[in-house]
């Protein structure tokens, strides 16, 4: 099967985008692991999938698939590369669109800097629905938040937990370039308490307004930036009491500026979407 595809990235998290608005894009998860190889196929971090729908408001749905072959509920730098997408491909001329995932419905603006606004709704607090077991262990209360502290063997690591939709395990740590997220991202992706494994954020605060994030993610490993984490980041460090409400987030792949004002109010996620270049593999 020939398919064409665009290579994209957002902040260094990339993704190859296939069009599935005139033909229907059903792969195995050894084609999508294939699309994702960095040596025998394409290579991205996820595949990134733009269908139509016939949701009454909403313009596109959109499918996402980690480089394992497993789909996912969100993506946020994805999400920017989504919109980037259709306009370049003459498939919408609006600026502002409304895609739905598994299980949410984004609002995506491009801005006049060429960078894109994603409306990522409202972070998840309930641990049923992250979905994490913290049965038995006594949480460290900080500000109107908990960490809990989840045991990676001979010590215990404090986690802020909280979904945007896919599972996010926010650490505060004072250095992130200390080696943890190697020696600990493996270990928290994985844990036990994460019936549907987790993604494993490490955030150092620079200011109240500043942080740096490094994310190992489930089934993709560390990646140079992830959205959806960067968002669980601020929303657990506002909730925490170490940040403001809009705070920029240094990733190894670029910045990305996060707002959210407590509540229920929707978080809000500025950043870049880049399109690298296009071809067609034969799968
Ligand atoms: N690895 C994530 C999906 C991609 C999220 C990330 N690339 C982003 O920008 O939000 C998960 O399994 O939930």
């Amino acid at each position: 099967m020939r398919l064409h595809f665009t290579k994209m990235h957002g902040a260094g998290n990339d993704f190859v985008v296939l069009d599935a608005t005139r033909a229907p894009v059903e792969l195995t998860p050894e084609q999508y692991r294939r699309l994702g190889d960095r040596r025998f196929g394409i290579g991205a971090d996820q595949i990134l999938i733009v269908e139509k729908t016939d949701t009454p408001g909403v313009d596109f749905r959109y499918r996402i698939f980690n480089n394992t072959g497993d789909e996912v509920e969100h993506c946020g730098n994805g999400a920017r590369c989504f919109v980037r997408y259709v306009r370049s491909h003459g498939l919408t001329d609006k600026d502002q669109i409304r895609v739905e995932t598994m299980n949410n419905v984004l609002e995506l603006k491009l801005q006049p800097d060429g960078r894109v606004t994603v409306d990522m709704n409202t972070p998840i607090f309930s641990h049923e629905k992250i979905p994490f077991d913290g049965a038995g262990l006594t949480p460290r209360r900080m500000g109107d938040f908990e960490q809990w502290p989840v045991s990676l063997g001979d010590y215990d690591v404090d986690l802020a937990v909280v979904s945007m939709g896919n599972p996010h395990a926010v650490q505060v740590v004072v250095d992130v370039d200390s080696g943890v997220v190697a020696s600990q991202g493996p270990m928290i992706e994985a844990h036990s308490r994460f019936p549907r494994k987790v993604n494993a954020g490490f955030m150092q605060v620079l200011s109240r307004t500043h942080i740096k994030l490094r994310v190992h993610e489930r089934g993709a490993g560390e990646t140079l930036a992830c959205g959806t984490g960067a968002c669980a980041a601020v929303v657990a460090g506002i909730r925490l009491g170490l940040l403001d409400s809009r705070v920029d987030v240094d990733t190894r792949g670029g910045r990305l500026t996060i707002e959210w004002q407590g509540g229920d109010s929707h978080v809000l996620m500025t950043g870049p979407a880049q399109t690298v270049f296009e071809g067609d593999i034969e799968l």
